[in-house]
Parts: C-alpha cells; structure tokens; sequence
C-alpha cells in the first residue's frame, strides 16, 4: 500500500543545520535498523523489532507479500512514518534526530506519481533537487534527464507523459538532489517488460556509479536478477537477511526427473522411503534433494530402480528458484520457520 508517501513530516527540519554524525555501526554499512517495531494507531504492529544493515554500494532486495511491512519499513527509514521504538541512521545520520541530513542522503521513488501534472519535466525535477535545499545545478539534471531518456520531453507537461515516462519521472525526481542511497517501491509495478529491463539497465549503472539501491518487490524474478542481498519479509518480521546466491544454496532443492521407459500406476511400496513423486500420466518421477546433503542419495536410488526392474529412458535434474524458497518460507508459520531458517543457514 501506498499511504505512508502521503505524509511529510518537518518536525526536525528546524534543528538539524549543523549535524553531526552518529556512531558508524561498521565501516561499510549505510543504513543501520535497530529493533525497529511500528504500531499504527488503529492497534496494529506492522514491524516487530526489525534489525538491519544494508551495506554501502550494494543492491538489496526487500521481499515480502502484500502487506507484508515493506512500505512502513522504508516510509520510517525515509522520515515519512515514526517508529514505535527503535532507531535508524542512514549515511550515519540518525533520522529523527539528525532528519534533514540523513534525509538529503536518500532518494525515494515511490509506486506513484501523486503531484506535478501541469509542471514540466524540467520545473519538476528542479524543484525536487531545492527541496533539499541544494544550490540548482542545470547541468547535472540534464545528466539525469538523460540517462533517463527523457532529455526530448523536458518542456513536455507531467499529464502529457506516457505510464512509462512518468516512472522515470520519479527516477529523475529522486536522483534531483544526488542522493547516495535510493529506494524503489515496487518499481516493476504495472510495468512493461521493456521498460522493466531498460529501469533494470539503469539501476545496474546508477550501482556501477557507487548508488546504494534498496528495492521493494513482490516479484521474485526482480531480485533474483538484481540483487546481491535479500530480506525476506512476513508479518512485519524479516525472517531471512542473506546472500543472494548463498540463500539460493543453502535454502535450495534440487530436483531429479527421470522419465521411464515403461508409464507406472503406482509406485512400487520398496521405494516407499524414498522422497519420490509419480506423476498423473505415470511417465516420470520426480526425486527431490537437499543441495547441503553431503550424499544426496542419488546412486543408491538408480541402485534400487535397477533392483526393481525399472529402467528410465532420461533424466535431468533442475534447481528451485527463488520463488520456490520464497513460497516455502513465507508460507510456515513464523515461529517455525525461523527456526528452520536458522538451522538451514547455519
Ligand atoms: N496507516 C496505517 N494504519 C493502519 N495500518 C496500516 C497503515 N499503513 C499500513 N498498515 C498496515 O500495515 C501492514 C503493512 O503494510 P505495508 O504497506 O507496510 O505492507 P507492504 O509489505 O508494503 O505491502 P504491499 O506489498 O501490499 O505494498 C498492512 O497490514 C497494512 O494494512
């Protein structure tokens, strides 16, 4: 959901001209999230004592189904939401207490483009970058204007853009102020596949560049293409931090199809002990193995196949994705599966 944006908090706008900043938690860390809970008025916890550290020049996935705590998380990193307890410092900033300079570190590109229909792209992106108080630099916006590819619309009016355009508008607004970290709300959102591609082009060179990119997304293609790091996120816990890559290993299954020669009804009862699945035409069986098992337990099933005469014609193993372990993840209850997280992480 998108209410939070809506909000502009200026409370610490007044005292924050000279900041210093706050204690680094560590040398490479720009964001820093310590025991972050959020509870709405209506009674709601939406974030339960949330820690985090998000490192400097990487891109960090945030995955998390529908209400999952995603936008409350980042509205209260942004300074748009106030956490219930606990504290965040963005570029070493603390952002209640030092709000505009941890703030100006920070680009935000929210869902939706909520305001500036009758400005120009020009205007918009231009007074974006004095909100932050800095001095106007036309050259750079040009910059940003084109690498977004909208350099030819910059006289054009907001309401006259494309879907498409309109995003990168939001781009091109975040980026105004030169921030060194930038969000993307579900930046794939009601997106074509082109645009998609083209945004993943530029949040890949905006990282090159030394950006620190934090996305949000429902879409776990998005961070399996993107990503170095993913949090998983459920009922306002975030129940995984980890490696891409190292996620998908260690929380991974394979699978092994072998297609047989002969279509069964049934499997036979010996196999019995084996994880092993029939399907409905009977023509090929599925073994499923952990990727961390030392002996995966594949000779010894060829080896019993062969001992109860059943021969196969072809075989081919594959690997779940993300969505997979995602699915599996957010679908135990969160006791457990962060138990089970755990113990297959550690
Ligand atoms: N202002 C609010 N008052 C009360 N509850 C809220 C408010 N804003 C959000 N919530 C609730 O907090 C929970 C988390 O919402 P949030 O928008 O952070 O989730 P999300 O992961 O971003 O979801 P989505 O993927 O649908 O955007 C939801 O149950 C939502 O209904």
């Amino acid at each position: 959901m998108a209410t939070p944006y809506a909000r502009r908090r200026t409370t610490h706008l007044l005292h924050t001209m000279n900041p210093t900043p706050a204690t680094a938690p560590g040398a490479d860390t720009i964001i820093s999230v310590r025991g972050l809970s959020k509870t709405y008025a209506s009674g709601f916890q939406a974030l339960k004592r949330v820690d985090l550290d998000i490192r400097r020049g990487e891109i960090f996935a945030l995955l998390g189904p529908n209400g999952a705590g995603k936008t409350t998380l980042i509205s209260i990193i942004c300074g748009m939401v106030n956490a219930s307890e606990g504290t965040v410092t963005a570029d070493g900033f603390d952002t209640v207490r030092d709000y505009r300079a941890a703030r100006s570190a920070i680009g935000l590109v929210p869902q939706e483009l909520h305001t500036d229909a009758f400005e120009t792209v020009w205007a918009t992106v231009s007074f974006s970058r004095g909100l932050f108080g800095k001095a106007p630099d036309p050259a750079y916006i040009e910059k940003v204007l084109k690498d977004l590819s909208l350099w030819d619309k910059k006289d054009t009016k907001i309401m006259a853009l494309s879907g498409g355009m309109k995003r990168r508008v939001l781009i091109a607004k975040a980026l105004s102020h030169e921030p060194k970290i930038l969000f993307l709300d579900e930046p794939s959102a009601g997106v074509d596949v082109e645009l998609r591609h083209e945004m993943w082009r530029m949040v890949r060179a905006l990282r090159e560049a030394g950006t620190t990119i934090i996305l949000t997304t429902h879409y776990i293609e998005e961070a399996e293409d993107m990503a170095d790091r993913i949090g998983v996120i459920s009922q306002g816990e975030l129940i995984v931090v980890e490696e891409k890559d190292v996620l998908m290993r260690k929380l991974g299954k394979k699978q092994l199809t072998l297609t047989l020669q002969q279509p069964m009804q049934q499997l036979p009862e010996a196999l019995g002990r084996w994880p092993l699945s029939l399907t409905a035409d009977g023509h090929a069986l599925t073994y499923t193995f952990d990727t961390q098992q030392e002996d995966t337990g594949i000779a010894a099933l060829l080896r019993a196949l062969n001992e109860h005469g059943i021969d196969f014609k072809d075989l081919h193993s594959s690997e779940s994705s993300l969505e997979d372990i995602f699915v599996s993840l957010v679908h135990q209850p969160n006791a457990r599966r962060q138990d089970d997280t755990q113990k297959a992480l550690a």
